[in-house]
């Protein structure tokens, strides 16, 4: 047990997390007030790692990454280089070849072909629920890991479409327009108090059953299609189908990831099933709304109303004159409609969701390039080993990611039995498989053969020490 001096001198150590440079020469740590908290309350002082052979962390922050996510990188001494705004593949492509970390919104699209330029890549950092737009299996493969916050922004886009729901009901949006540009239009027709009637939620996950509970405290009766069996909120009913809810429900929105299931999930049959002067939602992804089948749908009067926050094609910067038919071919058609609400994709753009994602996504980053641990990991084996005591030294952390084939650990292991294995544990998703192991019994001057026995054995996908 660590003395109360001892503790106070660590918080303080934790807390100014100066100097704390990815360099060979200098001391690493994660920042996090809710991993400091754990770490000091465990009263065991832990040894904090540095790694070997990554030079000093650089990382690239793209897309008005969050305040608190650059204090935080910043603080461990990582070098960050940051931009508003997503950048081109030919920047991109030149940026990534250097960086170990990159931090993304939903923007920026990091293919394999984008990705096959990076040398020092070890970890992507998606600042969003989404990880579409980032070739999982590409990096993974490529020993890449990628992190996400998977509910931060959840809550913000679950009040963003009460809403939506509301403006739609009412007219909003043509009402403010029409004031704005000096028309007085006092009307009442086809406007709708939402208590007692029904939204139909497409996909019931964080974002659908927030908003689940959110609709039915207004009054509004909940059903919700998935395709899981997902528990109800209050007095939510799942349908069985997609078809069945489309029939039922006044209001329809959907909240389900992009994938090839989900591409053109509302197109010109589905607008068909649906109630005559229904409304939709969407602030999932573009691809899942087929918006020139909703454009016709809106012009026959099927659909009464649309609230649309994200699109197939979306500009990779703010600015005027961006949003137009060169984007998408069917946007001044769009914007020429009635009771449409188009909002720039803005669902978890709050002061609050940007901010916890800050720290969730850059602490997971800070956590898996200074220790090593996975968890929380989209794409990659999730594996984490406590933290080494501050007493063990000559210890060595292996971090080792390789192909998930038989025979790997057995050499591995014949590497590392020269040592003592204090700890190890590995475990494989898919192709790929992860090892950490904390060795002790290490002189210094064997780390580097260490790391090129491991460099050298087959199947191997990226090494690295950290000590
Ligand atoms: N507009 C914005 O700013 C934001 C948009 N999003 C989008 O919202 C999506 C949903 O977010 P969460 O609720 O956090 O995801 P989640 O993963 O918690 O829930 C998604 C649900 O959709 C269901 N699902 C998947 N495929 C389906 C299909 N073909 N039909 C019916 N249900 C299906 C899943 O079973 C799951 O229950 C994200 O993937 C992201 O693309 C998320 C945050 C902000
Ligand atoms: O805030 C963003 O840039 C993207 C939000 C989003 O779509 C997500 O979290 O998946």
């Amino acid at each position: 047990m660590a003395s109360p001096q001892q503790i106070n001198n660590l918080q303080q150590h934790f807390q100014s997390a100066v100097a704390l440079s990815g360099s060979p020469n200098a001391v690493s740590t994660s920042p996090t007030q809710s991993y400091l908290a754990q770490r000091i309350n465990s009263m065991k002082p832990a040894k904090p790692l540095k790694p070997f052979s990554t030079g000093d962390i650089k990382i690239l922050l793209l897309e008005n990454v969050n305040q608190t996510a650059i204090e935080i990188f910043s603080g461990q001494g990582y070098q960050v280089e940051f931009y508003k705004s997503s950048l081109g593949d030919e920047e991109l492509i030149e940026k990534i070849q250097e960086v170990h970390a990159i931090g993304i919104r939903s923007k920026t699209k990091l293919s394999e072909k984008i990705l096959k330029h990076a040398k020092n890549l070890v970890v992507i950092g998606c600042f969003c629920i989404g990880t579409n737009q980032v070739d999982l299996e590409f990096a993974a493969k490529s020993g890449i890991a990628v992190f996400n916050s998977p509910f931060s922004n959840s809550r913000s886009v679950a009040e963003l479409v009460i809403a939506e729901i509301i403006t739609l009901a009412r007219q909003l949006g043509d009402r403010s327009i029409e004031l704005h540009t000096g028309t007085w239009n006092k009307v009442s027709a086809k406007c709708w108090e939402i208590r007692g009637k029904t939204l139909g939620i497409v996909g019931y996950g964080h974002i659908g059953a927030q908003l689940s509970v959110l609709a039915e405290s207004m009054g509004m009766n909940v059903i919700y299609y998935d395709v899981n069996m997902i528990m109800s909120l209050g007095t939510a009913k799942q349908v069985n189908t997609l078809d069945e809810l489309l029939g039922k429900a006044d209001f329809v929105t959907l909240h389900v990831p992009e994938t090839p299931e989900t591409a053109n999930l509302l197109s010109t049959p589905q607008f068909a099933a649906m109630k005559d002067g229904s409304y939709v939602i969407n602030a999932s992804r573009g691809t899942v709304v087929d918006i020139q089948a909703l454009v016709e749908a809106m012009k026959v009067g099927k659909i009464a109303g649309a609230a649309l926050d994200v699109y197939p094609n979306e500009p990779a910067k703010n600015g005027a004159g961006l949003f137009s038919n060169e984007l998408n071919p069917w946007i001044s058609e769009l914007t020429s409609l009635r009771n449409v609400i188009l909002t720039p994709h803005i669902g978890g753009s709050t002061e609050e969701a940007q901010s916890a994602i800050g720290i969730e996504v850059a602490s997971a980053l800070v956590k898996y390039v200074n220790e090593g641990s996975s968890s929380g990991a989209v794409n990659f084996p999730e594996v984490s080993l406590r933290a080494l005591d501050l007493d063990q030294n000559n210890s060595v952390r292996v971090l080792y990611v390789h192909q998930n084939v038989p025979g790997v650990l057995k050499t591995v292991n014949n590497v590392l039995g020269n040592h003592n294995i204090e700890k190890q544990f590995s475990d494989s998703r898919g192709d790929i498989a992860y090892l950490m192991a904390d060795i002790s019994q290490v002189d210094s001057a064997d780390i580097k053969s260490l790391y090129e026995q491991l460099e050298n054995t087959p199947y191997k996908i990226v090494t690295r020490l950290l000590y």
